[in-house]
C-alpha cells in the first residue's frame, strides 16, 4: 500500500544547513550524442516552472559533447561526468539494446555530498511541484509501480499469462508452476533515494555477478531493493501505457510527472505515428512538454528571484561550473588582493 504523501507538506526557503546540513537535489542521467539533450533541458526548464527549491543535478557520461554540456550548465545545472558501468558479459537481449549504458545510472549513489536526491530520467518532464517527497521518511526506496502489458515485456513469464501488478486480481498468479509471486516491480524512471558510499560500492560489486536480464538496471535495482522499496502512488511517474492498459487506474488531471517512456512517445522525437501516438491524452501531454522546452521565460537566464531583479551569475561561478562539467579546464586566479 502507497505511504500516505502530504503533498501540502512545504519547508520555507532555507540554506542546505538549516537542514542540519541536509543537501537535496534532483538527479538525472545523460548519455551519448544525440537528441537526449533536449529531455534534460525540458526537464530543467519544467522544475524551474514548478518552483522546485533544489537544483538538478546531471550525470554525463564521457561521451555527452561539451557543447550539450554547455547547454546544461546555461539552464542551471550541476553537471558531474560519471564514467559508464558495464554489466557482466552475458547473452541477455535487453528489452531495448542501449539500456546496457542506462547500469551507468548506478554512479549516481556516490553523490554523498547530498543527502537526499530524486532522480528522474531524461524523458521526464515534471508538472507540479513534487519537492515533498524530499520528506519521505529516510531509509526507504520510494518509486511507482510499473505495468508488464506492454510488448517490451512479452519475453516475459508475467507477459506470457497476462498478469499485471497494476491489476492483481485478474489473473491470479499460478504459484504451482511459476514459484512464488513475483515482489511488487517499480518503474525505474524515478525514485527517491538516499546517496550512500557503502551502499555504491555494494551496488557496483553486486553488479559484476548478476546476470543481465531484460530491463537491465530497472531489474537489477528492483532486486537490490526489494526489501526497502516502498510504492508511491502513480502521479509521481506515470508510466504511459498506463493511459491504455490500466485507465481505471489513472486520473490524468491529478498527475504531477509524466513519464514519455512509450514507444514513440519521446516528445522531442515525436511523429504520431506508432501504436497509441495518436490518442488525444498522449498528443495533449507531449505539447505541454512542448509548451514548457519552447518557454523562454523558463531558462536560466532570464529567472527572475526575489524583487524581480534578475537572477545574476557571476563570471566565477559560470566559469567553475563550466569546470566542473568538465567544459574547460579551471584554475584558480590568483586573488587580487
Ligand atoms: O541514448 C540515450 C539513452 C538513454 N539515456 C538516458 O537514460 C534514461 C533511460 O532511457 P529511456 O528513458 O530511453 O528508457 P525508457 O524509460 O524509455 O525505457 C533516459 O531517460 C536518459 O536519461 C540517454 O541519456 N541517452
Ligand atoms: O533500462 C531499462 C529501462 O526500463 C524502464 O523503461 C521501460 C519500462 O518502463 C517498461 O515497463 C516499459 O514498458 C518500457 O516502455 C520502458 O522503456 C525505465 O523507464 C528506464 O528508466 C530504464 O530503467
Ligand atoms: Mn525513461
Amino acid at each position: 500500500m502507497a505511504p500516505e504523501i502530504n503533498t501540502k507538506l512545504t519547508r520555507p526557503v532555507l540554506s542546505a544547513t538549516a537542514y542540519g546540513g541536509e543537501k537535496r537535489a534532483y538527479v538525472t542521467f545523460l548519455a551519448g550524442t544525440g537528441d537526449y539533450v533536449k529531455g534534460v533541458v525540458g526537464l530543467a526548464k519544467g522544475l524551474r516552472k514548478t518552483k522546485s527549491k533544489y537544483p538538478l543535478v546531471v550525470a554525463v557520461l564521457p561521451d555527452v559533447p561539451e557543447d550539450h554540456r554547455k547547454q546544461l550548465v546555461d539552464q542551471g545545472c550541476v553537471v558531474k561526468e560519471i564514467e559508464p558501468v558495464y554489466p557482466p558479459e552475458n547473452q541477455t537481449e535487453f528489452a531495448m539494446a542501449y539500456y546496457v549504458i542506462n547500469y551507468s545510472k548506478l554512479r549516481i549513489w556516490k553523490f554523498v555530498e547530498y543527502s537526499k536526491m530524486i532522480y528522474l530520467d531524461g524523458d521526464i518532464q515534471v508538472f507540479d511541484n513534487i519537492d515533498h517527497l524530499f520528506d519521505l521518511p529516510n531509509g526507504q526506496f520510494y518509486a511507482v509501480m510499473d505495468c508488464f502489458c506492454e510488448k517490451t515485456w512479452s519475453h516475459s513469464p508475467q507477459y506470457k499469462i497476462g498478469y499485471c501488478q497494476q491489476c492483481p486480481d485478474k489473473v491470479t498468479w499460478p504459484e504451482a508452476e511459476l514459484g512464488p509471486k513475483p515482489p511488487l516491480y517499480f518503474n525505474a524512471g524515478m525514485f527517491v533515494y538516499e546517496p550512500n558510499l557503502s551502499t555504491y560500492h555494494s551496488l557496483l560489486e553486486t553488479v559484476k555477478v548478476v546476470p543481465p536480464t531484460l530491463f537491465a538496471e530497472q531489474d537489477f535495482l528492483n532486486m537490490y531493493f526489494k526489501d526497502i522499496y516502498k510504492p508511491i502512488p502513480p502521479v509521481y511517474n506515470l508510466v504511459l501505457a498506463m493511459l491504455w492498459r490500466h485507465p481505471e487506474n489513472i486520473e490524468l488531471d491529478q498527475v504531477k510527472v509524466v513519464h514519455y517512456c512509450a514507444a514513440g512517445a519521446k516528445p522531442w522525437r515525436f511523429t504520431g505515428e506508432e501504436e497509441n501516438m495518436d490518442r488525444e491524452d498522449i498528443k495533449m501531454l507531449v505539447k505541454k512538454w512542448w509548451d514548457i522546452y519552447n518557454d523562454e521565460s523558463l531558462d536560466y537566464k532570464n529567472v527572475v528571484i526575489g524583487d524581480g531583479h534578475k537572477k545574476q551569475q557571476t563570471l566565477q561561478q559560470f566559469i567553475e561550473a563550466l569546470s566542473e562539467a568538465g567544459v574547460l579546464q579551471y584554475v584558480k586566479a590568483p586573488s587580487a588582493a
